[in-house]
C-alpha cells in the first residue's frame, strides 16, 4: 500500500510500504494511483514527495507476482500519470531505487537520494527488460550510451554515479525525505515541461546505428544465448529512432516476448534460489532462524597455496585480521608478496565500507593460538590434512573453529581428531577464493548448529553465495561434476572430439566446454586424486573397468604424456607455450584418440550435439536427485545455485535441477533409460529412484520438490 500526508507548506508526503523493499505490488500501485488523484484533487496541495518506508524507496516490480496473473492498475499508465501531474513531484530515494523503482523516479519531475542509496535499471538480470517506460526515460535524460550500459548489464550504480549521470538531481548525506520536501517547496509553481523525459529528444552520438550494431555484437557475444541483453538494445534502439510513444509499444512488444519465457522463468528462479539458501536448514531441524553463529573478528588460514592466498584476501576484505600460516619457506615469502597485491587489487575493485584487517604471515603453527577460526587451506591429501588437524586441536583453544577447505574428503574423518568435532565444518572454496561468489559449507554429522550459523554468517559477510551441504565424497558440486566428466570421456571413446563435446556445452551456454575448463584448472588435480583412489598409476592396468564399472583411462594416459593443460601448453587443446589462454585444436590428440580406439577395438561413430548434452548433463542432474534423496542438500535450489555461482551453469537455464524440470522429468528419465541401456556398465546413468517417484508423482514443478521429498521420506520411513 502507500500511506498519504500533507505536511506544512503545502506539500503532500506519499509513502510506499510493503516491506522489505517496497515492491510495487498490486496493493502499492493501486495506493499510489489513489494517493496521487488525492494529492491532485487537494487544492491546498502545491507539491508532491513520494518515499519508500524504512530508508527504501523501491525495489521494483513484486517479482513474486510474476508467477500469477497481473492485477492491479498496471506500471506505465500510472507513471505516465505522474509526470503529467502540474504540480512539481519528487522522488525521494533511500536506500534502493531499482527496476520498477527507478522508473517510477524517472516518472517524477526531480529525483533526491542519500549518498549510500543504490540505483538501477537490473530487469535483464532476470530475464526481462524495463517494461515501464525505463528504455525510453533512461536515455532521453543521460543519453542512449549511458543508457545502453546500465540497461544491458543491469548494474547497481551509488548515488555519487547517478548523479555525474545526470539521473539524480541531488545527493545528500542526511535525511533525502527531509532535503527533498524543502526542495520540492523550492520549485513549486516553476514550469515542468522539460522535467516530463517522455516529451524530451534522445541525445544520440552522431553515428548512433554504428553505436548499436556495436553494442548488439558485444552483447550477443556476452550472453551467450540469452534473450533479454539483445531486447534491451532492440528497445534502446527504438528510443534513439522513434518517437516516445511508438517506442514504449516497442518496449512493451519486447517485454511480451520476454515474460513468459523459459530463460526469465530460469532468471527469477535463480533469483530466489539465491536467498533461499541463506535460510539454511539441517535434517536435525536446526536451521539459520533457530541457530545463532558467532561473529568472527580473528581468523587464520593453514597453507598459502593459490586457494590459501586466495581464502586470506577474502577473509582481510572483511575487515577482520587474519594470520597466514605457511611452513614451507619458499612459499611463504612468495605469498607474502603476492597476497598484499591481491588484497589492494581486490579492494581497489569493490568500494569497501570498512579498511581491510591487517594480515600476519607466520610459518608457525603456534601462532595460530588465539584466533577463533581457522581454515586449513593444505594439499588435497588425507593424510596431511589429519596431521594440520592434530596440530591445531593441541595449538588452538578449545572453542575454535576448525575448518577445511578440501573439495571432497571425509569432514568427519578430520573432525574425529580434534577435541570439540562439533565445531569442525567445512568451508569449500572456488578459485579463484577471493572472487569466485560460491561456498560450500559442510556439515558433518556432529557439527553443531553454532559452528554451522558462524560458517554461513562468515559466507555472507566475504559476500559469498553459501550452500550448506551434508558430508559425502565430492560433497554436492564435485559429486555431480563426476558423472558429467566420465560421460565426456567416454564420448571421446566413441568417437566424438574435445571440440564437439566443448562446442555443444557451450552453445548450451556455459562460458567454457568441459576439456577447456579441464585444461584451464590443469589436469593433474584429477589425475591425482585418480591415483590417490587407487584407480590409475604404477601397477594398475590401463582397462576400461574399474570394480566392474566402465572406466576411462584417456585422461590418466593425457597425463602420462606430460600434457597437464594449459600450464604445460598442451592438454586435451595445444596453447601457445605453457601458461597459454588461447585453446586450438591438437592434431596430437587426433591421433592420440584415433590410436587409443583402435588398441580397444573401439569403432568411432559420430556424435550429436544432442546426445553429448543428454549424457553429460542427464549424468550430473541424475546424481543431483541421489544427492536429494540423501538429504546431502536441502533443496533443489541449493543445488542450482551451487552449479550457477560455482560451476558455469548459465544463469539463464535456471541451474541443473531447474532445468530437468523444464526439459520434463519424464523426458530425462525416458533418456537416463535409453542411454543406460546402451550403458549398463555405467551405473552414473541408471535413473535415481528420486527421480523415478517424482515422475510417477506427477512431474511437479520444481518449487514443490522440497515438499515432496519430505512428504516421501516421512511414507517410506512408515
Ligand atoms: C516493470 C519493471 O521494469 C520490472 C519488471 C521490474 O521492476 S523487475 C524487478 C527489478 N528489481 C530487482 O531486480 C531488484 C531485486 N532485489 C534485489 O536486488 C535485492 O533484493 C535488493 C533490493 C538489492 C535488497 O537486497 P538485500 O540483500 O538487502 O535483501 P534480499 O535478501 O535480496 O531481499 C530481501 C527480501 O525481499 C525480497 N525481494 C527483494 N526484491 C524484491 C522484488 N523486486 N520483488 C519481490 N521480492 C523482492 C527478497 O526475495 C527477500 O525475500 P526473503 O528471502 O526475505 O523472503
Amino acid at each position: 500500500m502507500a500511506t498519504y500526508s500533507r505536511l506544512p507548506g503545502s506539500v503532500a508526503l506519499i509513502t510506499l510500504q510493503n516491506p522489505p523493499v517496497n515492491a510495487l505490488s498490486a496493493a502499492v500501485r493501486q495506493g499510489i494511483v489513489d494517493t496521487v488523484q488525492r494529492a491532485l484533487k487537494d487544492p491546498k496541495v502545491t507539491s508532491v514527495v513520494i518515499c519508500g518506508q524504512n530508508g527504501r524507496f523501491c525495489g521494483g516490480a513484486d517479482i513474486r507476482e510474476f508467477a500469477g496473473p497481473m492485477l492491479g492498475p498496471p506500471l506505465v499508465p500510472m507513471i505516465h500519470a505522474i509526470e503529467a501531474v502540474d504540480k512539481p513531484v519528487v522522488a525521494a530515494i533511500e536506500g534502493v531505487a531499482l527496476g520498477g523503482g527507478l522508473e517510477l523516479a524517472l516518472g517524477c519531475h526531480y529525483r533526491i537520494a542519500h549518498s549510500k542509496a543504490l540505483l538501477g535499471l537490473p530487469e535483464v538480470t532476470l530475464g526481462l527488460l524495463p517494461a515501464a517506460g525505463g528504455t525510453q526515460r533512461l536515455p532521453r535524460l543521460i543519453g542512449l550510451t549511458a543508457a545502453l550500459d546500465l540497461i544491458t548489464t543491469g548494474r547497481h550504480i551509488s548515488a555519487a554515479e547517478a548523479l555525474k549521470l545526470g539521473i539524480l538531481d541531488q545527493v545528500t548525506d542526511s535525511n533525502a525525505v527531509d532535503l527533498a520536501v524543502d526542495f520540492v517547496r523550492s520549485v513549486a509553481g516553476q514550469p515542468l515541461d522539460s522535467r516530463r523525459l517522455s516529451t524530451l529528444a534522445c541525445p544520440c552520438p552522431p553515428d548512433v546505428d554504428s553505436l548499436l550494431d556495436k553494442v548488439m555484437a558485444q552483447v550477443r557475444q556476452r550472453s551467450r544465448g540469452a534473450l533479454a541483453p539483445v531486447a534491451c538494445v532492440q528497445a534502446l534502439r527504438a528510443a534513439a529512432t522513434l518517437p516516445y510513444t511508438q517506442g514504449m509499444e516497442k518496449e512493451r512488444d519486447l517485454m511480451a516476448t520476454l515474460f513468459n519465457s523459459g530463460q526469465a522463468r530460469a532468471l527469477q528462479y535463480a533469483f530466489f534460489s539465491q536467498r533461499v539458501v541463506g535460510k539454511w536448514s539441517l535434517p536435525s531441524g536446526a536451521n539459520w532462524n533457530n541457530s545463532t553463529g558467532r561473529t568472527i573478528s580473528k581468523a587464520a588460514v593453514i597453507g598459502l597455496g593459490t586457494m590459501g592466498r586466495g581464502i586470506v584476501v577474502a577473509l582481510a576484505l572483511t575487515g577482520m585480521s587474519v594470520v597466514a600460516v605457511e611452513t614451507q619457506e619458499k612459499q611463504l615469502a612468495e605469498a607474502s608478496q603476492a597476497v598484499p597485491a591481491m588484497l589492494q587489487r581486490e579492494a581497489g575493485r569493490r568500494s569497501l565500507a570498512t579498511p581491510p584487517g591487517v594480515i600476519t604471515f607466520s610459518s608457525n603453527l603456534q601462532d595460530v593460538s588465539e584466533v577463533e577460526l581457522v581454515i586449513e587451506a593444505v594439499f588435497e591429501n588425507m593424510a596431511l590434512k589429519l596431521q594440520v588437524f592434530r596440530h591445531l586441536a593441541s595449538v588452538c583453544g578449545p572453542g575454535t573453529l576448525l575448518c577445511s577447505n578440501t573439495s571432497g574428503l571425509d569432514m568427519d574423518q578430520l573432525a574425529a581428531v580434534t577435541k570439540s568435532p562439533a565445531l569442525v565444518v567445512g568451508m569449500h572454496f572456488f578459485a579463484p577464493a577471493h572472487v569466485m561468489k560460491l561456498l560450500e559449507v559442510v556439515c558433518g554429522p556432529r557439527s553443531s548448529p553454532e559452528a554451522v550459523a558462524t560458517a554461513m554468517q562468515l559466507g555472507k559477510r566475504m559476500g559469498k553465495v553459501s550452500v550448506a551441504v551434508g558430508n559425502c565424497p565430492g560433497f554436492v558440486g564435485n559429486r555431480m561434476l563426476k558423472p558429467y566428466l566420465e560421460q565426456a570421456n567416454f564420448l571421446l571413446e566413441e568417437g566424438a572430439t574435445p571440440q564437439q563435446v566443448d562446442e555443444a556445452l557451450e552453445e548450451f551456454g556455459f562460458p567454457m566446454g568441459v576439456f577447456r575448463m579441464s585444461d584451464l584448472s590443469g589436469l593433474d588435480v584429477g589425475w591425482r586424486i585418480r591415483k590417490e583412489a587407487g584407480l590409475t598409476g604404477p601397477g594398475v592396468e590401463p582397462s576400461r573397468t574399474r570394480q566392474g564399472r566402465r572406466y576411462s583411462p584417456l585422461p590418466d594416459q593425457v597425463c602420462e604424456a606430460g600434457r597437464l593443460g594449459q600450464k604445460t601448453g598442451r592438454g586435451w587443446y595445444q596453447y601457445d607455450g605453457p601458461g597459454g589462454r588461447v585453446a586450438r585444436s591438437d592434431p596430437w590428440v587426433h591421433i592420440f584418440l584415433e590410436a587409443y580406439r583402435a588398441q580397444h577395438g573401439l569403432v568411432a561413430r559420430s556424435i550429436a550435439p544432442e546426445e553429448i548434452l543428454e549424457r553429460c548433463l542427464y549424468a550430473l542432474i541424475n546424481e543431483g536427485f541421489n544427492i536429494l534423496q540423501e538429504a546431502m542438500a536441502a533443496g533443489p535450489e541449493h543445488i542450482d545455485a551451487i552449479y550457477v555461482f560455482g560451476y558455469g551453469w548459465p544463469r539463464h537455464r535456471g541451474g541443473p535441477m531447474f532445468h530437468a524440470g523444464q526439459v520434463g522429468l519424464g523426458r530425462v528419465l525416458e533418456r537416463l533409460e535409453h542411454h543406460h541401456h546402451n550403458h549398463p556398465d555405467v551405473p552414473h546413468l541408471e535413473p535415481s529412484t528420486l527421480l523415478r517417484r517424482l515422475v510417477a508423482g506427477g512431474s511437479p514443478p520444481v518449487q514443490k520438490w522440497r515438499e515432496f521429498i519430505n512428504k516421501d521420506r516421512v511414507h517410506s520411513q512408515l
